[in-house]
């Protein structure tokens, strides 16, 4: 389990202070896989450099399995980085070695012997799906067969935590989802405690347990998807379950009211609409509408607009007595985007970083 608690990070800039983290608190049990999505500036690069210690928070605490990370003496921070390991959007894999050779490159560092390192790095490639390709270079492997040897390494420290900053960015969507299941497959296997930087609601729709918004250094929405998917006041549910910006359609509703309504678990069963045009004897137009299953339930996001005479506040009430989220709709805005925090597209010299050092 990760622990971060009132997590600060001030940053000098001249005279001026930039608080980057401003009190940041969550925790993440061990087997689960926890998505933190914001817009560029947010806070989130600083928030993994914080909890991978190449950066020293300001003030907070972060702990795994109740060991304090964040006070250790600079001599220890090799050894507490270990505990975290990292993935990184493009796999920052060595060129001049091989997928074997990149993955036995932590190992070496701590001076593991050769034996070990060799069966150990075996273990590592199979699990990730990538036995017999030990001698491949990266310039032979795909994007995804690249990410899949830096989760490999990634792993070599037998970390607790799994910290990964955009892992799937990079990559096409059938990609994405092989690698997020890859994760997650790792998780449950290995019971490590996963957190997943992202821009892409995708990524926590299909694998995150849980999810935190963060915005100006704090966050500002977390909980279980399913929780956070069933506020209709929640930008993560607006993004969870993201409704085109509508006009109302020209004709006979024109002018009546527009709802958004958000049905979950069962009330997802119902035929709801049909009962209100029954129980009010008023049209109802559909303008934009969204389905998932999130975490195993079924969501609907609708936006309706009911006839002119529709009495509005006898619908709602008839809307929430059986238990379906609804309100009056604002000017219909698109759901929030956070693809202005997407990283550069284009693929870096892979150059000679190393991952978790
Ligand atoms: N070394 C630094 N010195 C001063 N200010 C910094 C430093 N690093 C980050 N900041 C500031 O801290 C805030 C958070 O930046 P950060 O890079 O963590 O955001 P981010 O969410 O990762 O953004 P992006 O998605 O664009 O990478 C920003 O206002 C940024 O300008």
């Amino acid at each position: 389990m990760i622990t971060v608690t009132d997590l600060r990070k001030v940053y000098q800039q001249g005279k001026k202070e930039v608080v980057a983290l401003d009190g940041v608190t969550l925790s993440v049990p061990k087997g689960s896989i926890h998505g933190i999505i914001g817009h560029s500036g947010a806070g989130k690069s600083t928030l993994v450099r914080c909890l991978t210690l190449l950066d020293r928070p300001t003030s907070g605490s972060v702990s795994i399995d109740g060991t304090e990370l964040s006070s250790v003496r600079d001599s220890e921070i090799r050894a507490a980085r270990r505990r975290i390991g990292m993935v990184f959007q493009h796999a920052n894999l060595m060129d001049s070695r091989t997928a074997a050779g990149n993955v036995a490159h932590p190992l070496e560092l701590v001076k593991t012997p050769k034996d070990r390192i060799r069966t150990r790095v075996a273990e590592l490639l199979k699990l990730v799906g990538l036995e017999g390709f030990e001698n491949a270079y990266p310039s032979q492997l795909s994007g995804g067969q690249r990410q899949r040897v830096g989760i490999a390494r990634a792993l070599a420290s037998d970390p607790d935590v799994l910290l990964c900053d955009e892992p799937t960015s990079a990559l096409d969507p059938a990609t994405t989802d092989e690698i997020l299941d890859l994760i997650q497959d790792l998780t449950q296997r290995l019971q490590l405690t996963v957190l997943i930087i992202t821009h892409e609601m995708n990524v926590v729709k299909r694998v995150c347990d849980s999810v935190s918004l963060l915005s100006r250094g704090r966050i500002v929405e977390h909980g279980a998807l399913r929780d956070v998917a069933g506020d209709l006041d929640s930008q993560l549910a607006r993004a969870l379950l993201p409704l085109p910006a509508s006009e109302p359609l020209p004709g006979a509703l024109e002018r009546g009211p527009v709802l958004e309504i958000l049905f979950s678990g069962d009330s997802a069963k119902e035929p709801v609409l049909t009962g209100v045009a029954r129980r009010f004897d008023i049209d109802i137009n559909v303008l934009a509408g969204s389905v998932e299953t999130l975490d195993g339930q079924q969501f609907g996001h609708l936006r309706v607009q009911l006839a002119e005479n529709a009495d509005l506040d006898a619908v709602l009430a008839y809307l929430r007595e059986r238990g379906i989220s609804a309100k009056r709709a604002a000017p219909a805005a698109p759901a929030p985007d956070f693809a202005d925090a997407a990283p550069p597209t284009s693929v870096p010299s892979t150059g000679e970083q190393g991952g978790n050092e």
